[in-house]
């Protein structure tokens, strides 16, 4: 295959996959939506976390929050857990790497903030370990999956919100990922500012 055919296989597998997972991850964004907005009305906060791509995203979605998205507001209280190096190499370092966001966690959450915990395979064992910690702090947990959610698609309670996106490929899941959190920025956003 050539290139100029690769790329066009990438953007025609892309679109096709956002044009088919609207009708199954409409109705989950929304009910993230609503659950980030009831807990930032209640002084809450949303931790976020992922590794890789997700890392960057899990940073994107805390951006949005704490500066703006497309709407002027004042800034939303959102903390990524990917950021700080001194505290993930002294966690990865004096316990273990799993251990790097469930720590920050145990530390910084309280009773209804929001852990947005995403991985494209749904098995990475430090984002899992966060989900556990979430939940013995009380916390809602929103997951951003995909192929079948994997392990963390079995741990979720009934008060969280799953969203698995039904890719194999990671960076599809990716793509699809990036645009669920614009989503719920913009959704979040229409709530607390009464846009119809
Ligand atoms: O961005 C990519 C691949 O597109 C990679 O950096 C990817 O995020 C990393 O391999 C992650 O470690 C994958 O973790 P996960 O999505 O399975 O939780
Ligand atoms: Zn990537």
């Amino acid at each position: 295959m050539d290139l100029i055919s690769r790329i066009n296989h990438h953007f025609t597998e892309s679109a096709n996959l956002k044009l088919q997972a609207v009708d199954v991850l409409s109705t989950p964004i929304s009910a993230a939506a609503e659950r980030m907005v009831q807990c930032l009305m209640a002084d809450g906060k949303i931790l976020s976390c992922g590794n890789g791509g997700s890392a960057a995203d899990s940073q994107h979605f805390s951006s949005e929050m704490l500066n703006r998205f497309e709407m002027e507001r004042p800034g939303l209280a959102a903390i990524a857990l990917t950021t700080d190096t001194s505290t993930i190499t002294s966690i990865a370092n004096d316990y273990d790497y799993e251990q790097i966001f469930s720590k920050q966690v145990r530390a910084l959450g309280h009773t209804g903030d929001v852990l947005l915990a995403i991985s494209t395979s749904g098995g990475s064992r430090n984002v899992i370990a966060a989900i556990r910690a979430a939940h013995e702090r009380e916390m809602t947990v929103i997951a951003l999956t995909g192929k079948a959610g994997g392990e963390i698609g079995g741990i979720l309670g009934p008060n969280d919100v799953h969203i698995c996106v039904p890719h194999e490929s990671t960076a599809r899941i990716q793509e699809v990922h990036l645009l669920i959190i614009h989503c719920l920025c913009d959704a979040i956003d229409c709530m607390l500012l009464g846009v119809e």
